[in-house]
């Protein structure tokens, strides 16, 4: 019978599993692995060195399941989807009383709600916990969201801290609340992760197409954004990625990159949240039909064609120190209203599901490790720790300062852009939910006034209170 020496046991080794066990192994856990393909477990013992003798290799799940320690510990880091259900179907009648399954994986929160109900009804526990920060965050230190009984967490957390993500010692993970809410955060994470990367191709799209530069011109205009109030992971990114160059045609590496965007669901699901909820989320909905509409790219090729007459101005985008600080202001202060949505959906679910979300200590677990890590989320952190909290982040008086100062930036980039037949379809949509949350008194009014018309579904009156109808003219 094989020794129990393992730690944790961590079920496929793709790019994140394989990760996130080195990680595990260099801080002196041990750490059982079992793959589909059973060879990786053993390449990423040899390959490993030192670290690669704290990872336990196995054949069978039997033999991955044997080498656990009691209470097991079993992480998940597959595909979302039927995979978990078939996994889990696979483990749970070799488990024993108080085993702890952890789905690492991006997951469907409703999936984790109906998982979480499934193992209630065992000796065992369920956690739905959320990775962010690819590859090399699995590696060195991810953000981790966790959602499970509290006590469970508990479990967890003596492994779980050490391989996290460090804001100024502070460990990027925590325990959000019960069943799905975990992995209901990730969701939005993504779903801002998605608004983010939009709005950064829009200004992109405005600096290549309004002002004619290439791509290593936008590399250092990034790279000095990078250094302000836009510091962050995928600000970052964007200027290495823009300086970057294609080996076989010594061109820039993003002009040889085809523009159909993938999207594997998790940003679908935060703007179905988000809808479910009532919640306003436009500038994410935007950026997920973004990706939608690039992957239509023969049809965009005919569209262009068949509106080839359309003519759009000169755009009046510049190139100097006023013209690259608007834009520069432009995107800080869409970023604010994106966030401020994505906040807004966890108010709300928090409410609906009872969770009781630590919105401050989110913000906190999103400081590093994670896509959006950003020094702004430490303003975030400041604005829900405060003494009164806002009930949406642009009441937050240093936000309010902020969205003041920048609107008017926004609101340019955006008016030039439509002038210029420049798509920029988040940040119009930042500006918008802006404009129409803004208002006391909007225009929803008359659709009151229409549906009652034709559907007799009354309306509340300004000047008195009660529900009424009123006898419309036939038409
Ligand atoms: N990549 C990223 O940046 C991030 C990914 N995630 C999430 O983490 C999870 C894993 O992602 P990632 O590591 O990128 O995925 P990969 O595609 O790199 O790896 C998938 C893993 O799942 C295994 N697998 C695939 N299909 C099956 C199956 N039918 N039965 C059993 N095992 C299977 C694969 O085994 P085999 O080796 O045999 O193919 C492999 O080990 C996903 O939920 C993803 O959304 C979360 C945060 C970041
Ligand atoms: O969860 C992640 C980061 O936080 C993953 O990278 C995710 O796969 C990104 O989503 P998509 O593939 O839809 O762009």
């Amino acid at each position: 019978m094989s020794e129990r020496i393992a730690d944790i046991g961590v079920l496929g080794l793709g790019t994140m599993g394989a990760n996130l066990a080195l990680n595990m192994a260099e801080k002196g856990f041990k750490v059982a692995v079992n793959n589909r393909t059973v060879e990786k477990g053993y390449a990423l013992r040899d390959e490993n060195g030192e670290i690669g003798q704290n990872i336990v290799p196995t054949d069978s799940i039997e033999d991955f399941l044997s080498r656990l320690k009691a209470p097991r510990l079993v992480l998940f880091m597959v595909p979302a989807g039927p995979i978990v259900d078939e996994e889990m179907q696979r483990i749970m009648p070799l488990l024993s009383p108080g085993d702890i399954i952890i789905d690492a994986g991006n997951a469907d929160f409703n999936d984790t709600l109906r998982r979480s109900r499934l193992v209630e009804e065992t000796p065992f526990h369920f956690v739905g916990m959320g990775v962010s920060g690819g590859e090399l965050g699995a590696r060195h230190g991810p953000s981790m969201m966790v959602g499970g009984a509290r006590e469970t967490y508990a479990s967890l957390q003596p492994i779980l801290e050490p391989i996290s993500a460090k804001y100024e010692g502070e460990p990027c993970v925590a325990w959000l609340g019960p069943d799905g809410a975990g992995h209901f955060v990730k969701t939005i994470h993504n779903g801002i992760e998605y608004a983010d990367m939009q709005m950064i191709a829009e200004i992109y799209g405005i600096l290549r197409d309004g002002l004619g530069l290439a791509a290593g011109e936008m590399a250092d205009i990034f790279a000095d954004w990078n250094t302000r109030g836009l510091s962050s992971y995928l600000v970052e990114i964007t200027a290495v990625t823009l300086a970057e160059k294609d080996s076989d045609t010594g061109k820039p590496m993003v002009d040889v990159i085809l523009d159909e965007a993938g999207q594997k669901g998790t940003g679908r699901w935060s703007v179905i949240e988000s809808q479910k909820l009532g919640v306003g989320a436009t500038t994410i909905e935007a950026a997920v039909s973004a990706r939608s509409v690039s992957s239509r790219k023969a049809e965009r090729e005919l569209t262009e064609s068949l509106y080839s007459s359309v003519a759009s101005a000169k755009a009046e985008f510049h190139g100097d120190k006023d013209g690259l600080n608007e834009l520069e202001a432009a995107l800080e202060t869409a970023k604010i209203i994106a966030y401020a949505q994505g906040f807004a959906v966890l108010t709300a679910a928090s409410a609906e599901h009872s969770w009781n979300l630590p919105l401050g200590e989110i913000a906190r677990i999103w400081r590093a490790g994670c896509i959006i890590r950003s020094q702004f989320l430490d303003d975030i952190t400041k604005a829900y720790d405060g003494a009164e909290p806002p009930a949406n982040l642009l009441h937050a008086p240093e936000f309010v300062a902020r969205v003041s100062a920048g609107e008017s930036a926004l609101r340019r980039v955006v008016a030039k852009a439509a002038l210029a037949g420049i798509a920029v379809p988040a940040l119009a949509a930042a500006l918008s939910y802006f404009d129409d949350y803004r208002r006391g008194r909007g225009t929803t009014n008359l659709t009151q006034a229409q549906r009652d018309l034709f559907g007799a579904h009354t309306f509340h009156r300004t000047d008195k209170d009660g529900v009424f109808h009123h006898q419309w003219p036939a038409v």
